[in-house]
């Protein structure tokens, strides 16, 4: 079942939205961090359990049937809430608020807490990893040029500190229905990890952007969401 969503939602229901789910998100964030760090007595924990626990049944009340997937309204507005990287609606995801240009360029500041710990006091390199995937796939797509990653490779410098961190990436080139994007994460002291990806066009990606294109002639399909 495809997760790209078509939805007649108005701008100002989104609005809404985002201004309800953000929150709770990052509520959830901070339970996340207070799980690790609590040092609190083993019946307080066992009361805090019992509380999360209900309050997970009352939200699962009603629920969408699998995951999120990315939302399109009419206007051509792209929601990706569930993404564990940008999702607005995913507490695991730190979130990134990701900017973009149209030649190809996307950077983010962002926090790293606790919850993405590898090696004491440093950023778990997968987390490294997911983050600069997603940032070359911005880029990617703010280019113009979206796609899946084919191929993602990582070079760490030097460990990354929990904290303060920025992302940046840009398109390096466009080889027909292949991008190639470069990226890094910086901290205050200068880059940490350095990343090139592949990220391609899927062959039913063009069949379907092909399509629209010949019922929309003058309007180009979406490249990015957030
Ligand atoms: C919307 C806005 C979003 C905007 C913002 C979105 C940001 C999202 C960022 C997160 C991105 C992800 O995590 S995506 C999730 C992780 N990635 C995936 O799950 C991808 C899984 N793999 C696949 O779906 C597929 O294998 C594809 C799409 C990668 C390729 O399949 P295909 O479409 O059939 O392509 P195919 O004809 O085989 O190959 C086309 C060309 O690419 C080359 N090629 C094929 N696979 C690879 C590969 N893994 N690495 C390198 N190169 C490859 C071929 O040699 C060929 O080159 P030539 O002979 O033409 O020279």
């Amino acid at each position: 079942m495809s997760r790209y969503v078509q939805e007649d939602v108005s701008s100002e229901e989104i609005e809404r939205q985002r201004a309800l789910y953000g929150p709770l998100a990052q509520s959830v964030r901070e339970l996340a961090d207070a799980v690790i760090r609590t040092e609190v007595d083993d019946a307080e924990i066992a009361a805090a359990r019992a509380g999360i626990e209900a309050i997970t049944e009352r939200l699962r009340e009603r629920q969408i049937a699998g995951s999120y997937g990315v939302r399109f309204n009419a206007a051509g507005e792209g929601r990706a809430w569930g993404n564990a990287v940008v999702g607005t609606r995913n507490p695991v995801a730190p979130p990134l608020k990701v900017h973009h240009d149209s030649s190809g360029r996307a950077w983010a500041e962002f926090h790293l807490g606790a919850a993405y710990e590898g090696p004491p006091g440093l950023v778990h390199g997968g987390v490294s990893a997911l983050i600069l995937d997603q940032m070359l796939g911005e880029a990617a797509g703010a280019g113009g040029k979206p796609g899946m990653t084919g191929t993602l490779t990582l070079r760490y410098r030097r460990g990354t500190p929990l904290g303060e961190l920025r992302a940046e990436a840009h398109i390096d080139r466009v080889e027909g229905v292949k991008t190639y994007a470069v990226g890094h994460v910086a901290d205050a002291e200068g880059v940490t990890v350095e990343a090139e990806g592949v990220f391609i066009l899927p062959k039913w990606a063009c069949r379907a952007l092909e399509k629209q294109a010949r019922e929309q002639q003058d309007e180009p399909p979406p490249t990015r969401f957030e």
